[in-house]
């Protein structure tokens, strides 16, 4: 795990707004396509407000949810809806959301849309202070099949004390991510990323199953 600490979350915004155009490009200079995987949240909307100024060939950008609440994507509880308002907009309007929210063709239907798409190759997580990340929670009766090697790419799962089910990328897509990066704030996801380094178990503390190839950015 590398661990970056900026001064003020302005700063961090900023600096990771750079790295991520400049792994993109760096992406779009040897393939026609990059899959960028985001989470949803309340962390990451001035990111994409930063990223979505970016000139690059938005339109060979594939984005996916790492994770969708349950609700439909015009609801404000949507990640997708979320990433559409803050991103998609400017210069990255161009780019294509491979949404998770399943359709009449249910889990079945996200798995084989999200397929073309991966493998991730650039992915941003968010982290609780429970230690999850995407939807995988500790203490959810699913997270053990979302862990295990032979977890499907997408599952939906129990969210312990959230308002809906979800819809996860599971550990082995997540792992997969040719480069990672994980976006936090506050003194308390900072304690968290600390014990999960102490715990060093993804079934007690998901964030472990990519932590350790994972930068971390963090200000109070
Ligand atoms: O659906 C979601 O909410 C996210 O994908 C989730 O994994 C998020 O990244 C963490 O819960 C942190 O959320 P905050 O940024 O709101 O603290």
């Amino acid at each position: 795990m590398k661990l970056i600490t900026y001064p003020d979350v302005e700063m961090m915004i900023i600096d990771l707004a750079n790295v991520l155009a400049g792994e993109l490009n760096n992406v779009l200079f040897h393939a026609d396509r990059v899959t960028l995987a985001l989470p949803g949240g309340t962390t990451p909307g001035p990111l994409y407000d930063d990223l979505c100024a970016t000139p690059l060939p938005w339109d060979r950008v594939r984005v996916l949810p790492t994770d969708e609440r349950l609700v439909a994507p015009d609801h404000p509880r949507s990640n997708e809806g979320m990433i559409r308002s803050r991103l998609l907009t400017g210069a990255a309007a161009a780019a294509q959301v491979v949404g998770l929210c399943p359709g009449a063709d249910g889990i079945e239907g996200v798995s084989n849309r999200i397929g073309a798409a991966l493998p991730i190759d650039i992915l941003v997580l968010g982290m609780g202070a429970d230690m999850h990340i995407a939807s995988l929670f500790p203490g959810a009766p699913e997270l053990e099949a979302a862990l295990g090697p032979d977890a499907p790419p997408v599952m939906q799962v129990t969210a312990p004390g959230q308002p809906e089910p979800r819809i996860t990328l599971t550990a082995p897509v997540l792992r997969g991510a040719m480069s990672t990066h994980i976006l936090i704030t506050g003194a308390d996801k900072r304690a968290a990323l600390d014990r999960a380094v102490e715990l060093d178990d993804p079934r007690l503390a998901p964030v472990c199953a990519v932590l350790k190839t994972a930068t971390v950015h963090w200000a109070e």
